[in-house]
Parts: C-alpha cells; sequence; structure tokens
C-alpha cells in the first residue's frame, strides 16, 4: 500500500498530490510551516490524512521549540493555531490538533518538556493508526449495508456505484473510507464497476481515485462532474458512496464540491447515497450543515487548469471547495463503529458519544 505520509526521526515525509498521477515525487520536512503549505495546497488532502498530518505536523514544531518550560505555552497556543488556520472545513484537523491539545492539558503541569513531548508523540502515532484501523471497519459495515439495501438485485448482477473525488489511501492513510467499502464490496464480488467523477477543478476523482483503482485492478470509468444524471437515468449506476469532510448532527454532510448534485440526482432517480466516513469527521457541535465554513479558495485554482491559463485572468470566479448535502439525501452514514441510518440525530450522537 502507497504510504501516502510517514513520521519518522522527527522527519514528516508525504507523497505531493498535486503531480499524481503523472509523477511520484515523495518529500521530506522537518519544518512545520512546510507542513502547513503541503496542507494549505493540497499537496497532502482528504479529511482523515489531513488529520494525521496536523498531528504531525504539530510535533514539527514541538520539535522546533528550543525555549525553556515557562515560554511553552504561548509557543504552543500559537501553534495550534497556526495549523487550525491551514484549512477549515475538514473538522479532522480540529480533531486531531484537539487531541494533541488534550494532551498537553493533562500533563504539561507534572511532566518534563522531554517527557510531554514523548507523550505527544505517541499521541500524533495513534490519531493516524487509529485512521488506518477506522478505515478496515468502515468497509466492513458498509458492505454489509450495502448486502441488506440490495439483496434483491445481487441474487441476479452485480452493482455500478458512483464515487466522488478520492477518498482511498491517499485521503485516509488505510484503505479508504468510500473507497474501502468499494474496495471490499469488490473483493466480495459486489461491485461490477466504479465511476469515478473528474471532481473539478483540482480532480481528485480523475487523476487519484482513478489512479488507486488502476492499481488494484478494480474496473472503472471516468466521467465529467456533470455525467453523473444522465448516467443514472440510463441505468448505468445502481448507488452513490463518498467521503465527507464535516458532518454535523442532524447528518448533514460536507464534501467535495459536487457531492450535493450527485446526491440531488441519486434522490430524483430513486438511488441510495451513502456517507462513509470515520466518528472524527462527525462534528455535533454543529446542530446543522449551514454552520459549516465552507472554504473558498483561489480564483485562477478554475480560471488555469493545472497552471494553463484557460479564462482571462479578470474573470470573476467564486470557487467553493466544498458544497453540504442534506442528510434527507443521505441513506446511510457508514462510521467505525456503525452504519447510522434513520434518526441522525440520535445515531451520530450515539457513535460519537458510546
Ligand atoms: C476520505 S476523504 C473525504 C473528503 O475529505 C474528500 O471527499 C474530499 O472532499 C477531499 O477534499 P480535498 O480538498 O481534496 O482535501
Amino acid at each position: 500500500m502507497i504510504d501516502a505520509i510517514s513520521f519518522k526521526n522527527g522527519t514528516f515525509r508525504y507523497l505531493d498530490q498535486r503531480y499524481l498521477p503523472l509523477k511520484e515525487i515523495y518529500v521530506e520536512t522537518q519544518n512545520y510551516l512546510e507542513a502547513i503549505e503541503a496542507i494549505k495546497t493540497l499537496a497532502v488532502r482528504g479529511a482523515p490524512l489531513i488529520g494525521a498530518s496536523a498531528g504531525y505536523t504539530v510535533m514539527l514544531g514541538i520539535n522546533a521549540y528550543k525555549g525553556d518550560k515557562a515560554g511553552f505555552p504561548a509557543y504552543f497556543a500559537n501553534l495550534v493555531a497556526e495549523v487550525n488556520a491551514s484549512r477549515p472545513t475538514a473538522v479532522n484537523l480540529f480533531f486531531a490538533t484537539r487531541k494533541m491539545q488534550d494532551v498537553y492539558d493533562a500533563n504539561f503541569e507534572n511532566d518534563s518538556l522531554e517527557a510531554l513531548f514523548a507523550k505527544m508523540t505517541d499521541m500524533a502515532y495513534k490519531i493516524h493508526n487509529d485512521e488506518i484501523d477506522n478505515c478496515d471497519k468502515i468497509a466492513r459495515h458498509g458492505v454489509e449495508l450495502l448486502k441488506q439495501d440490495f439483496a434483491d438485485v445481487l441474487k441476479t448482477r452485480k452493482l455500478n456505484v458512483l464515487t466522488h473525488c478520492n477518498t482511498g489511501t491517499l485521503a485516509c492513510c488505510g484503505i479508504g473510507t468510500a473507497l474501502g467499502v468499494i474496495r471490499l464490496a469488490y473483493q466480495e464480488g459486489l461491485i461490477e464497476r466504479v465511476i469515478t467523477s473528474e471532481s473539478r477543478p483540482l480532480l481528485q476523482g480523475l487523476r487519484l481515485t482513478a489512479w488507486e483503482l488502476e492499481h488494484d485492478g478494480i474496473p472503472f470509468a471516468s466521467i465529467s462532474d456533470s455525467s453523473s444524471a444522465i448516467l443514472m437515468q440510463r441505468g448505468m449506476i445502481d448507488f452513490a458512496v463518498t467521503g465527507a469532510d464535516r458532518i454535523t448532527a442532524n447528518g448533514d454532510t460536507a464534501n467535495k464540491i459536487g457531492t450535493y448534485a450527485h446526491a440531488i440526482s441519486a434522490k430524483y432517480h430513486g438511488l441510495p447515497f451513502y456517507i462513509a466516513a470515520p466518528v472524527s469527521t462527525i462534528d455535533i457541535t454543529m446542530s446543522e450543515g449551514s454552520q459549516i465554513p465552507i472554504e473558498e479558495r483561489d480564483a485562477d485554482e478554475l480560471r488555469k487548469i493545472f497552471g494553463t491559463q484557460v479564462a482571462t485572468p479578470t474573470t470573476p470566479v467564486v470557487n467553493f471547495a466544498f458544497d453540504v448535502t442534506p442528510g434527507t439525501l443521505i441513506r446511510g452514514i457508514i462510521t467505525e463503529k456503525e452504519a447510522v441510518v434513520g434518526n441522525y440525530n440520535e445515531g451520530l450522537a450515539r457513535v460519537v458519544n458510546g
């Protein structure tokens, strides 16, 4: 399996996803500002991977600290604030820095800085390793739900699935969330073909999901984002499953821009639309999706295609990186603890608090 990120001997190593699939470039850094830049520029991306990278970025910042114990609280507060400012939507980033903060809060008073840093390093590794384990459990719960929902269809044929953006190893550390469900479902003989939508403007579906599926030998076809409706109309898609960047208490789900349109199309065509995500992506402090901060990215991401100018430099642009799919359009939210269907307010609180 590809190592999208790793942390060894104080060095953060990542596969720079901006160049995939044409070039596999690994970058090593001990500088936390460079790691923050990697998150901002989507060199590392995908909600769980952003969370794991945030934990390691905090460690890089801590390892660079040269002062005494008295000066550390202010330094640490500033470091966490800088990491938190890197990307606003994926709550996994804040989940990870919160976990690091919790270790600090519990141990700062009694520990030497050395002992404290060792505990924080353990936490950074734990955040990463937990997300790897979560993917396997999400896949298992997802496949069980599919077997239930498609019991009749599966007696006669396999299923065609739509997914959006990239939710695989590159986004999650392990086998992936939505892509993990698809991988396991394929292994178990449930899947005919995967349809992966390109995910304009940065093409995570076309570049990254296609690359992972090709690597695994899973049959797939890439489509433009606007094609999902006609494929559904023609019976070429049976269900959709995507990941999430933040899920609110009522099941409203922020994910890569374009997800909402796919979900509306799925509803219109009577097809189930699933979300697969770890509990670290659920934010029950927010009651509904309108509260989620939606990242707006640079206009040039649209005006240029990978560096090539395709619109005038003055073309006005609205470039939301994410949209929010209402929970009412979602058949089930598949987590590592269980696949929540029905009342999200109840079910999501159960998986977060249980
Ligand atoms: C399992 S990853 C889930 C989401 O983070 C993914 O679908 C997505 O929207 C990624 O957006 P990105 O902007 O590439 O970080």
